[in-house]
């Protein structure tokens, strides 16, 4: 792992290439067709006035809109009531769309509506140069040296689940990870915020179910034909509005303590995102406007950051998991290499979780089969044309960001062979994998994540065998993100533990 600091730079202009023109000699393209209009892409069949909004499965929508594409073709028509929305599914033309923010395309309206609403309302949610100063400073405070000053903290968390599991499994109950890996994301999640540990004491466990039942609301509300929690609050809907207003009680002093901590000792090491996002407001880099941000915002941005890293962090390893038991020798490889590089009396230092190739493999290759936050919504900001069809100004845009990862490349791409990622060209052998996403907007959370699955493994493999498992992997169900349906993992003891 190397962990860099991230570029606020969109990349490449896309070239011919990238919207499926031939090149003629030399390398300047032919001149293009004319755009064809949006109207005349293929679409699923769609009712009259309501499009295709009756004919979308929720749960399962993912597989429909990659079953759509696979018999539509990577690029096809969807019309949710007025609105006409261009599904993109090739992987250059997707990351082509998503290279055009912020400028030229946007989020989905309906998301950031409805997660504003819910409290969450940072970097995600904002576009323009909102989004640009606030991306800077999120940006400059996920440092390495932050990280690595958050890492004894997510070893007490992670050594705490641990040992959970290990009585657990002692005791003959295998452990509930499904439920129990989103606990620990986010018990991460809020440390990594804001230095809190919500499992060190009794105190936090009404944080910790607010903001669990704050998050099962976002995909719920997303998907309601009419939002009437807009004008008639019934008692569930006051349930969520009491639900915000307690996280926004609980995060606020929290806020005032680390800028008194701060005030108290200027030069020490941030140590989680809160404080280094005050220091990184302090100093503003050269030529940056100073960003003033005041306890309300900030509450709303951190509210952000835990819900991010949540439900995603959590269903990345419950799938790597899932498929390390079905992939003979994996876990045993893993085992090796954590021996290897780690002090086996000890827990796993930072430094030897950046010595990992094969667990690291291992998480590219489920994360190129199972991206567990793949499909995108975005809206055009302007006319434009996207892979040679015109897309009107307010039209959406949806990226199938999995679809050419299974479609096209070595003919093995539909099995997981974490292998395939420690050859030199590993990299360029799976281009079409994007699971952080793709353009200016990626996740600048994705070193925190890494870190946090990597001290997981490195926790678990020195204790416990993850046992074999001849069943199908689990089905997928969304909910924002792609989680398995259940985790049906099997483990022992390790006889011999250093
Ligand atoms: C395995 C875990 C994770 C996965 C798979 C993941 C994936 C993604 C993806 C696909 C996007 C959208 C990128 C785009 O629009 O191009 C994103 C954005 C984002 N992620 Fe993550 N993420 C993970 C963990 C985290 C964590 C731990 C945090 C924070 C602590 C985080 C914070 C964010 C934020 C703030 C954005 C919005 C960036 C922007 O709009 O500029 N993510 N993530």
């Amino acid at each position: 792992m190397k962990p860099t600091r991230d570029a606020t730079d969109p990349g490449p202009r896309p070239g011919p290439a990238d919207f499926g023109l031939p090149l003629q000699a030399g390398g300047a393209p032919a001149s293009p067709p004319a755009p064809r209009p949006l109207r005349a892409l293929p679409a699923p069949p769609a009712l009259p006035l309501l499009g295709h909004l009756l004919s979308l499965d929720r749960r399962r929508l993912q597989q429909q809109l990659e079953g759509w594409a696979a018999t539509l073709g990577p690029l096809y028509r969807l019309q949710l009531g007025r609105r006409p929305v261009l599904v993109v599914a090739d992987h250059a033309l997707a990351q082509d769309v998503m290279r055009r923010r912020p400028q030229r395309v946007l989020r989905s309206p309906t998301t950031r509506r409805v997660c504003q609403e819910l409290g969450v309302d940072g970097l995600f949610m904002s576009e323009g140069e909102r989004w640009q100063a606030l991306r800077r400073l999120t940006v400059r405070a996920f440092t390495p040296d932050m990280l690595r000053a958050f890492h004894p903290q997510l070893l007490t968390i992670g050594t705490r689940w641990r040992d959970r599991w290990v009585r657990s499994v002692e005791a003959g109950l295998p452990p509930d990870l499904a439920r129990d890996l989103p606990r620990f994301s986010l018990e991460v999640g809020v440390a990594l915020a804001t230095g809190v540990d919500l499992g060190a004491g009794p105190g936090s466990q009404q944080l910790q179910a607010d903001i669990e039942f704050l998050i099962g609301q976002v995909w719920r509300r997303i998907n309601s034909t009419v939002p009437l929690w807009r004008w008639f609050k019934t008692a569930p809907e006051r349930a969520v509005d009491d639900a915000i207003a307690r996280v926004r009680v609980a995060l606020l002093p929290l806020i005032e303590q680390a800028r008194r901590h701060r005030a108290e000792d200027p030069d020490a090491a941030p140590r989680h995102l809160l404080d280094a996002l005050l220091v990184a407001q302090a100093r503003p880099e050269d030529g940056e406007h100073p960003i003033e941000l005041s306890d309300e915002q900030l509450v709303r941005l951190l509210t952000e950051l835990v819900f991010a890293g949540e439900d995603t962090s959590a269903y990345s390893l419950a799938w790597l998991l899932a498929h390390s038991s079905r992939h003979p020798g994996a876990w045993h490889q893993l085992q090796m290499e954590i021996a290897h590089s780690c002090d086996p009396t000890g827990l796993p230092d930072y430094d030897c979780l950046r010595r990992l190739p094969y667990t690291e493999a291992l998480i590219q290759e489920s994360q190129r089969l199972k991206p567990v936050i793949s499909l995108l919504m975005f809206q055009s900001a302007e006319d434009q044309v996207v892979g040679g069809v015109q897309v009107p100004r307010g039209a959406g845009l949806m990226t199938l960001n999995r679809f050419s990862a299974l479609q096209a490349g070595p003919e093995d791409r539909h099995q997981f062979r974490p292998e395939r990622w420690l050859a030199v060209d590993g990299q360029a052998a799976c281009p079409s994998s994007m699971p952080f996403g793709a353009g200016a907007r990626t996740c600048p959370g994705r070193y925190a994540a890494l870190l946090q699955m990597k001290t997981l493994l490195a926790l678990l493999a020195p204790v416990l065998d993850l046992l074999p498992s001849q069943a199908p992997l689990p089905q997928e169900v969304l909910e924002v993100t792609l989680r398995p349906a259940a985790l049906d993992l099997q483990w022992r003891v390790r006889q011999r533990r250093p």
